[in-house]
């Protein structure tokens, strides 16, 4: 009898804990506490310098709390069933398929799961045709649709996009909106940052906003767009400069 793989304990809800983030004699976050739930799309948004990408990298795992805590549904430390996509798309230098099929080879999957995996991941998103092409050649546009699939054939539970398409035209930033709108119908949690607030509007569910290393208001976004509770967020909303 076969016995089927128990599932992955859900990582979900990640929650800080009065966390604060502090370098070179500054603190650059300040007593965060949020709790992330399962299945939304979480925007966060602020002012140039705010805190946003720190915030994001505190949550995924790359910069630690120097106060306060993190902690993670099932326990850990920093879990594996996450990923993260970043503003430029680190690729390496090899071709698309090679790419999407290396950190799976990094998680311990046998080669030909991992030929499936990739053959799938390639197929969701439209790049078969780009499989045998070098990722750096590829335009900026596409060089991101490869990050983002490569993240989703990791199966996170939650996946961490910072300011994924500010380096992308309009056409391209559509395509991405909508491979995140597809991966977050799938279930996987999105936390994104974004200077867009038109991506804002069409992407998030809730929103963080975060002021000068402050988290000043953190609620679902169709209120939060009607009828922000902070002036530091209605001047953000109407396009004024607010340091
Ligand atoms: N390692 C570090 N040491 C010192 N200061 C840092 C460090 N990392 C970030 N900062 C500072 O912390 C502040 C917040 O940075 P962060 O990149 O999170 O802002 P952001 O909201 O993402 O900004 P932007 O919208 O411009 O990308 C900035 O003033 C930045 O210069």
């Amino acid at each position: 009898m076969t016995v089927p793989p128990s599932p992955t304990p859900a990582i979900l809800p990640l929650t800080l804990d009065a966390a604060s983030y502090a370098a070179g004699g500054q603190v650059l976050l300040s007593d965060v506490s949020v709790t992330i739930t399962s299945g939304r799309r979480l925007v966060i948004m602020g002012a140039n310098g705010a805190g946003k990408t720190l915030l994001l990298r505190l949550c995924h795992g790359l910069i630690d709390p120097t106060a306060g805590r993190r902690i993670w549904a099932d326990g850990s430390a920093r879990t594996a069933a996450q990923a993260m996509v970043f503003q430029r798309p680190v690729l390496l230098r090899r071709t698309v398929a090679a790419n999407i099929a290396y950190p799976l080879a990094l998680q311990g999957m046998a080669a030909d799961q991992r030929r499936d995996m990739v053959a799938r991941t390639l197929h969701r998103f439209g790049l078969t045709p780009l499989a045998d092409r070098r990722a750096r050649r590829l335009s900026g546009g596409e060089q991101q649709r490869v990050a983002l699939a490569r993240a989703w054939a990791m199966t996170p539970h939650v996946l961490f996009l910072d300011e994924p398409t500010s380096a992308l035209d309009p056409s391209a930033t559509r395509i991405i909106e909508d491979m995140i709108a597809s991966i977050a119908a799938e279930g996987i949690t999105i936390v994104m940052t974004t200077h867009d607030l038109g991506q804002a509007r069409r992407l998030a569910e809730d929103v963080a906003f975060l002021h000068r290393g402050r988290l000043i208001e953190h609620r679902p976004a169709a209120p939060f767009f009607a009828g922000p509770h902070t002036p530091e967020a209605r001047a953000h909303l109407a396009g004024d400069l607010i340091w």
